[in-house]
């Protein structure tokens, strides 16, 4: 029976670590700050907001939420973005997605300033974090799903890590992250037009999947002793639930938990990962904000 990792405890224990390092900030006068931006009322985005801003408050950081009519236009969104670059108290900016489809996204996320995109989905970001670069904002899920196998002692030198998905948010930086000198690991990517899926996910000596369909990796698919980080936010009708839902991952948990030396759970397990990687790049901006104050011409 496979062990469970807890995304949950991990995140407590770094958020009261994060909440230390914030404290000595404030102490030397910068309070960490973010701003949310949310376009719309995606009751879903709405939820993951105000966890973000919530969980800001409680570490001693500044958090604001901007919300924005589901018809605001491209120059209204930049204009607003352009106030946030433009003030010292904003470290951090992220824009929530998914945006209405009008708005395009890419254009969007590359109008912050990189010295913000706590996301870290802008391409200078983007450009950093793939040539190793410590100033880079790492994407939060990646980053997250990186100090979970640090936490949980999971080894990925000479290992095999097979990723499900191709997206530019998870997949692609966490392959460039686990290849690093370091993590050692080799990696797979495969997508949705990968031909024979199974023949891949069968080597795995670490599965990632981030696709986004329930069940798409079913025990047949893994080998026995398999470490499995699912990344999967599927929700499924369920009316014994006061939500009318239930979250449930890409893997088919209850089967491959029988077979896996390790696997995270759907909730709780990469989802809590995300918003505390997300503090500790607020952190991260904001320390390079006073570092840049106090030297002035300091790269970044
Ligand atoms: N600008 C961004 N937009 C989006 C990101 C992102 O990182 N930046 N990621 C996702 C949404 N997301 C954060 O924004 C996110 C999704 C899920 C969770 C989470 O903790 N999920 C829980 C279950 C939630 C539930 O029960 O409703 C879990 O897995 O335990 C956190 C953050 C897309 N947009």
């Amino acid at each position: 029976m496979a062990r469970i990792i807890d995304g949950t405890e991990i995140s407590r224990v770094m958020r009261e670590e994060l909440a230390k390092q914030v404290a000595e900030l404030r102490d030397s006068g910068v309070t960490p700050g973010l701003s949310v931006v949310l376009v719309g009322n995606n009751p879903a985005s709405q939820a993951y907001v105000a966890s973000k801003t919530r969980a800001c408050e409680a570490l001693g950081m500044k958090g604001q939420t901007l919300n924005l009519p589901e018809d605001v236009s491209k120059e209204e969104l930049f204009a607003v973005i352009d106030r946030l670059n433009a003030d010292p108290a904003v470290h951090g900016i992220l824009v929530q997605l998914p945006l209405p489809a009008h708005l395009p996204y890419k254009a969007v996320l590359e109008h912050l300033h990189p010295d913000k995109d706590v996301d870290g989905f802008h391409p200078v970001n983007a450009g950093l974090a793939f040539v190793g670069d410590p100033r880079a904002f790492v994407p939060c899920t990646p980053a997250g799903i990186m100090e979970m196998l640090r936490r949980e002692s999971i080894p990925t030198r000479g290992k095999h890590v097979v990723i499900v998905g191709r997206s530019l948010i998870v997949s692609k930086p966490l392959a460039s992250l686990l290849m690093a000198p370091g993590p050692d690991a080799t990696v797979t990517l495969t997508h949705r037009h990968t031909s024979d899926l199974a023949s891949y996910t069968r080597q795995a000596d670490i599965l990632i999947v981030a696709v986004g369909k329930q069940n798409l990796i079913t025990a047949d698919m893994v080998k026995p002793g398999v470490v499995v980080i699912d990344v999967g936010q599927n929700r499924v009708p369920d009316e014994s639930s006061p939500r009318g839902y239930r979250m449930v991952g890409d893997v088919d948990f209850d089967a491959i938990r029988l077979k896996a030396e390790a696997i995270t759970p759907v909730p709780g397990g990469v989802g809590p990962m995300t918003i505390t990687m997300l503090l500790a790049n607020t952190l991260q901006a904001a320390r390079q904000a006073r570092q840049a104050r106090d030297l002035p011409g300091s790269p970044r």
